[in-house]
């Protein structure tokens, strides 16, 4: 423990942007949304927020993914300040839970379509990788455009029709039409929000800028061995060392109609609380998953947020302002990614310009 390091729990956390390597290209909507110029889609189509696990990628830096907060005393790694007292910067219930933030959050943006892939659910992660977590994540669309005159869509869930052998076959085959065939096709627009639990088989398709809240781990069951680019992808990126025949495990094998997979998986906003000056509205929330939890704060004017004893990410989508914590004035604009530790017992944020402020939370 470094005490020295408690003194950053009492004010508001801005992390350095953190843009991760992927095997899908985009990134463009990212350094939009960054304010910064010029808009390059390429190799690190990700940017990771308030992370503090690495990410899992062939012959990259060791400590990619984690998240670095500029501080009086230099450049630290949020995992580092963490670490310095867990109690209070992430609040006694996390800190005695996992003893650790518990979530991952990421912005991502796709110029071609992910691979078709799987993450693992709770106890797949627990028996095959000795994992507390899984990847059950969710999807918040925040933009999209259109991509060689191709609609932004996501594929997710598997088709009334679809056995295991059926797919067990598309792979060995890599027939990757009759896999993208298996699955529903769903145009996505901004606002569109998914829950995309432990199991369920997707694919996020080109033009897609979202946020993602999700269990804090890089764990991607990947079903094609050729990106739509042409990347190669190798063996231990499809199956995580584990196998493909582990690898196929990881699927549930159940099947949806198209109404049943939105009915499942789609979620519909709802507002919690607004006056003439704000609107928060709740997108994933103990009803969806215990896992995380993610609203959105609509400012114009002032509203201040209690903190509930533990930590929580508030990143600004678009807007600029001020924050007062513990009398103190920090400001804030489109791009900034705050850590706000439990230490924090209310912030205000007073809006200059109107804001769309995502406020991420952890396990609850
Ligand atoms: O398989 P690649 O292209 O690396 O993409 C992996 C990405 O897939 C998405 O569906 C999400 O699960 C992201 O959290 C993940 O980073």
């Amino acid at each position: 423990m470094n005490k020295d390091l408690e003194k950053y729990a009492h004010i508001p956390l801005k992390q350095l942007n953190n843009r991760v390597w992927r095997t899908y290209e985009g990134g463009a909507l990212i350094d939009r949304w960054k304010k910064t110029s010029p808009e390059i889609d390429g190799a690190m189509p990700e940017e990771w927020i308030m992370s503090t696990v690495t990410a899992r990628g062939n012959n990259r830096p060791e400590d990619e993914g984690l998240s670095l907060i500029e501080t009086e005393d230099g450049t630290l790694a949020l995992k580092e300040l963490i670490n310095s007292n867990v109690e209070l910067y992430l609040g006694k219930a996390l800190a005695d839970k996992f003893g650790t933030t518990g979530v991952l959050i990421k912005m991502l943006d796709s110029k071609e379509r992910l691979t078709v892939q799987v993450h693992p659910d709770k106890e797949y992660a627990k028996t095959v990788f000795n994992s507390e977590f899984g990847k059950t994540e969710s999807w918040y669309v925040l933009n999209t455009r259109e991509i060689d005159g191709e609609k932004p869509v996501v594929y997710m869930g598997f088709k009334k029709h679809v056995t295991r052998a059926e797919w067990r076959l598309h792979f060995e085959n890599q027939n990757i039409q009759g896999m993208l065939d298996c699955l529903h096709k769903i145009e996505v627009k901004p606002g569109d929000a998914f829950m995309i639990y432990g199991g369920v088989p997707h694919a996020i398709g080109s033009g897609c800028f979202l946020m993602e809240v999700q269990e804090p781990t890089d764990y991607t069951m990947r079903v094609e061995k050729t990106t739509p680019n042409g990347l190669t992808i190798g063996p231990e990126l499809i199956h995580q060392g584990v196998g493909e025949e582990k690898m196929l495990e990881c699927f549930h094998y159940d099947n949806y109609t198209l109404d049943e997979a939105l009915e499942a998986w789609k979620i519909t906003p709802e507002v919690l609380e607004s006056s003439s000056e704000f609107t928060l509205r709740t997108l994933f929330n103990k009803k969806h998953t215990n896992c995380f939890g993610l609203s959105e704060l609509l400012l114009d004017g002032t509203h201040t947020i209690k903190g509930n004893s533990c930590f929580y990410a508030a990143v600004i989508y678009s807007g600029e302002g001020t924050m007062i914590c513990n009398n103190k004035e920090y400001t804030f604009s489109q791009g900034d990614e705050i850590f706000i530790s439990a230490a924090i017992s209310e912030i205000t944020f007073v809006s200059k310009e109107p804001s769309k402020i995502l406020l991420c939370y952890p396990p609850n």
